[in-house]
């Protein structure tokens, strides 16, 4: 069971009553393809079905919003396992659409719970279905530690993920752990604009930025994103693709992560948030009382051509529904 939101950046989603008896379409549609849109205010729907994943088409609002927020969807999950069941049937369905469309999937990672919502991707019928030969895989931050160290993005991903499906190893684009932070970064931002020169990496002609096909992102309980922190500089950042950090307010301090406009010229985000402790940062992220002088990092994510969608639980999005 689960429900879905229209969460437009100005989307009160809260204060919409939940519309009963609605099933969504069937699951193999891509979010994304279809462009109609449905009218100017934010919608929510309740589904039984077993995929939440709704077209961008049903889920679209009509510019309510001055941002991408036409294309921002909210899924709110009751268990981890529908979550990542539906987290693995988008995935597999944006692989199938960029491999078919542009003979690439690129899959930028962070850290944290993330991965654990992936494991069904490495289950059937994904672990057979899914062209993995086509995914190249990124991390949107990663701690400036050894490889095999504990704290590794790399490692919790390779361990988590990675080992147990076939993308070849060359497509896997981990960090220079042998380098100082800012060498990293430096060397992931040289990494980025050779595979936009190969074709790999697409470009986004509006922002000149790259643009990844997917991003998937957790938040941390402060609204942070990547090593994006609230009220760190590195929020201002606006030329460089990979930057670092040498005082993460989260241990370990020295972290690269990928910067603001990188983010924002992505295709697709998917936001995994769960748990009560996050619910602070959601309902600030998508109330719409958002001021510019306050933002949270994850308030700073904002698309400029794409489409954005929360997969959340109940606990996540308690600040924001009715009671
Ligand atoms: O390097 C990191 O520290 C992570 O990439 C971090 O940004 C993580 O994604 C969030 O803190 C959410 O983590 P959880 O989902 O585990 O709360």
């Amino acid at each position: 069971m689960s429900t879905s939101v229209s969460a437009s950046a100005a989307a009160a989603a809260a204060l919409l009553p939940i519309l009963t008896g609605r099933r969504s379409p069937p699951a193999s549609r891509v979010p994304g393809i279809s462009r109609r849109r449905i009218g100017s205010n934010p919608r929510l729907f309740s589904s039984s079905a077993p995929s939440p994943v709704l077209p961008a088409a049903a889920m679209a609002t009509d510019g309510a919003a001055p941002d991408a927020g036409s294309k921002n969807k909210l899924l709110v999950f009751d268990t981890k396992e529908d979550l990542a069941v539906s987290l693995a049937k988008y995935t597999a369905e944006l692989s199938e659409k960029f491999a078919a469309e542009r003979g690439a999937f690129t899959v930028v990672l962070s850290g944290g719970s993330l991965i654990d919502a992936l494991s069904k991707l490495t289950e059937p019928p994904y672990l057979e279905s899914v062209d993995w030969s086509k995914w190249h895989v990124f991390w949107v931050d990663e701690r400036v530690v050894p490889k095999n160290h504990e704290d590794s993005n790399y490692k919790l991903a390779f361990d988590g993920f990675l080992s147990k499906v076939p993308i070849p190893p060359g497509q896997v684009y981990a960090i220079n752990d042998a380098l100082s932070a800012e060498g990293a970064a430096d060397d992931y931002e040289a990494c980025l604009k050779q595979l936009v020169k190969n074709g790999v990496i697409a470009m986004s002609a509006a922002t000149g930025f790259p643009r990844f096909d997917l991003q998937l992102l957790g938040m941390g309980p402060d609204g942070h994103i990547a090593s994006l922190f609230p009220g760190h500089p590195l929020l201002n950042e606006k030329e460089r693709w990979v930057t670092y950090i040498k005082d993460s307010p989260k241990p370990p301090p020295e972290r690269i992560t990928f910067t603001f406009p990188v983010i924002n010229s992505s295709a697709y985000i998917a936001m995994v948030v769960t748990g009560a402790g996050k619910a602070g940062p959601v309902q600030k992220a998508l109330s719409d009382k958002q001021t510019s002088s306050d933002l949270l990092p994850v308030e700073m994510a904002v698309l400029h051509d794409g489409e954005f969608t929360w997969f959340t639980d109940k606990p996540a999005v308690s600040m924001l529904q009715n009671k």
